[in-house]
């Protein structure tokens, strides 16, 4: 996966890429300036000539700062540059532009508030680690009691770009600029919530500095996977589209019969649930296109692996609605287990990771084929009891989202999605996704059956399980985006077809 404009850098890899770029003779003091033209730019576009107040940190976001209180100045805007640091161990870029402002430099005060109208936070970027000395954190408390809006630069001042962490108190940005690729922290929570509005500038850093990073963490976008999306062939018959199998339970029917319709709606060839004999009517009498299948009762586990045998049933969903009570939960894991063994595509969701919380490594070890775990938090933390017991492991340290879904991946052998606001899809080789086009009004009941039933649905047509996750992950949040506030868990698979026609027009021109 090199989708060069979807990479997310980590401060480390952004200060790789701002020394290669200056080794390939862009000046240090160039990329500077065009950092602060470029937040000028952006503020400008957005608010009026105003006194603005530039608080600026001693390092090269505090550089940034300069360059941005000479140009509004220029512009005829008031302004006031407050400093504090150590002026002595500013950079060379930073103290050119130090030096270019003709202006008074003040001194960190909460007076420096009275009578601005814009704040501009340069204080600290995004390779911030620890928390903010005193006198920067007095500006962040002034800040958020003056409730003025907020230009931050890079981040603001307090957020870990690589982890979207506050590292104590944050003011949040109405409008953040940082420069030539987002980092994780900008997606991830609480990170995204309080850069506000977020622009990517070009600051002229060469795209060929990418070639030499090993970047491993991309936002999700259909640029990332449109190329291998499965649509149906002019050719094509139903068994080429693929027999999604999804595993339903005594209890909560309804969100097996949400996961099979989505599987379908998502262009599965063919779709069947299993249910137990006593229940099966209820499935029978509500399901149409989806086939509903009733295994015997006294030996489901034997009927579930039985229909297994037939190799077209090539996807296998587990979990919606699968049962955990007594009985149920045994069914459930040695459904699991059976269809594991098959090493054909499974999604194992909800119930079906729950049922291993006493003994993941069951689990783990059984995984050998492509597996997708679609685990909310809660359920993350009883399957992974030891990335969240444990700060550290394999001398990684395991807190932040990213960190813990690749930890999860690597450890089950599955792609892990670890769902929210701020969805992180991962895979076993450490490749890393994170999804930002999920809407608040998605986190309705039945919406995680939903987006099983889309990747179980994808997997069935042929798609990686890496490459199902995301696309899946993105389809869910794109039809909650067009349906809109409102939507129940019904509304997504029926209006996905609109979702995947525009999609299909956007980014897949050629039919195939
Ligand atoms: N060529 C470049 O490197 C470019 C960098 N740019 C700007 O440079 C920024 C990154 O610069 P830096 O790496 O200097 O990072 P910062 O500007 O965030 O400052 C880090 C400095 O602050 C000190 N520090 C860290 N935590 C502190 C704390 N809690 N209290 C007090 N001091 C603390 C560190 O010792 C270090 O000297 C970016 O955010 C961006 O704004 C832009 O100018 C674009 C080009
Ligand atoms: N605040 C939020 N904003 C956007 N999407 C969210 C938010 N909270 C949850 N989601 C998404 O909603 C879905 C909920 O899934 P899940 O927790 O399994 O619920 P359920 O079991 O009711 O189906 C997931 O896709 C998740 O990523
Ligand atoms: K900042």
């Amino acid at each position: 996966m090199r989708q060069d404009s979807q990479m997310l850098l980590t401060p480390t890899e952004m200060a790789l890429a701002d020394s290669a770029a200056v080794k390939k003779g862009v000046p240090a003091v160039s990329l500077m300036a065009a950092a602060g033209f470029a937040v000028v730019e952006a503020i400008r576009r957005r608010w009026s000539k105003r006194t603005v107040l530039v608080l600026c940190g001693p390092g090269n976001n505090g550089g940034d700062g300069f360059v941005i209180a000479r140009l509004l100045h220029t512009a005829g805007w008031p302004v006031c540059l407050a400093f504090h640091g150590d002026e002595t161990s500013l950079s060379k870029e930073a103290m050119h532009h130090f030096k270019a402002w003709q202006g008074r430099v003040e001194t960190f005060s909460d007076a420096l508030f009275d009578g601005v109208e814009l704040v501009v936070d340069a204080m600290f970027g995004a390779g911030l680690s620890r928390p903010l000395d005193a006198r920067y954190r007095d500006m962040v408390n002034a800040m958020i009691a003056r409730k003025l809006p907020i230009c931050a630069v890079d981040v603001p001042s307090g957020v870990d770009g690589s982890t979207g962490k506050a590292l104590g108190e944050v003011a949040p940005a109405a409008l953040t600029v940082t420069f030539f690729r987002k980092k994780p922290g900008h997606l991830l929570f609480p990170g995204r919530a309080l850069c506000g509005e977020l622009v990517v500038a070009d600051i002229g850093i060469p795209e060929q500095v990418l070639v030499d990073i090993n970047v491993q963490t991309w936002e999700n976008s259909p640029e990332l996977w449109c190329q291998d999306y499965p649509w149906p062939r002019l050719e094509g018959h139903k068994f080429h589209r693929g027999h999604a199998v999804v595993y339903g339970g005594e209890s909560t029917t309804g969100a097996s019969r949400l996961t099979a319709r989505s599987a379908l709606r998502i262009g599965a060839g063919l779709v069947t649930v299993t249910a137990p004999s006593r229940v099966w009517p209820i499935y029978a009498a509500s399901l149409i296109s989806v086939m509903a299948t009733s295994l015997d009762e006294g030996r489901e586990q034997e009927a579930f692996a039985e229909l297994l045998i037939d190799a077209r049933h090539n996807a296998i969903c587990i979990g919606p609605g699968a049962g955990l009570q007594g009985e149920e939960k045994v069914r459930t894991r040695h459904a699991v287990l059976s269809a594991l063994a098959t090493k054909r595509a499974v999604v194992l969701d909800a119930d079906a990771l729950s049922a291993f919380s006493d003994d993941p490594h069951t689990l783990f070890d059984a995984i050998n084929g492509p597996c997708v775990m679609t685990p909310h938090e809660g359920e993350f933390v009883r399957v992974f009891p030891e990335i969240n017991n444990s700060p550290e492991i394999n001398n990684v340290h395991a807190t932040d989202k990213v960190t813990r879904a690749r930890l999860a991946a690597k450890l089950s052998g599955a792609v892990v999605l670890l769902k929210g606001a701020d969805t992180v899809i991962a895979s076993p080789d450490g490749q890393a996704i994170i999804n930002s086009n999920a809407p608040a009004h998605l986190a309705t009941g039945g919406s995680g059956d939903v987006l099983a039933g889309f990747i179980v649905g994808l997997l069935a047509q042929g798609m990686a399980p890496f490459d199902a996750a995301a696309a899946a992950v993105w389809l869910h949040g794109e039809v909650a985006n067009v349906f809109g506030i409102g939507l129940i868990a019904e509304d997504l698979p029926e209006c996905l077809p609109g979702v995947l026609s525009d999609f299909k027009q956007h980014y897949c021109s050629t039919e195939n």
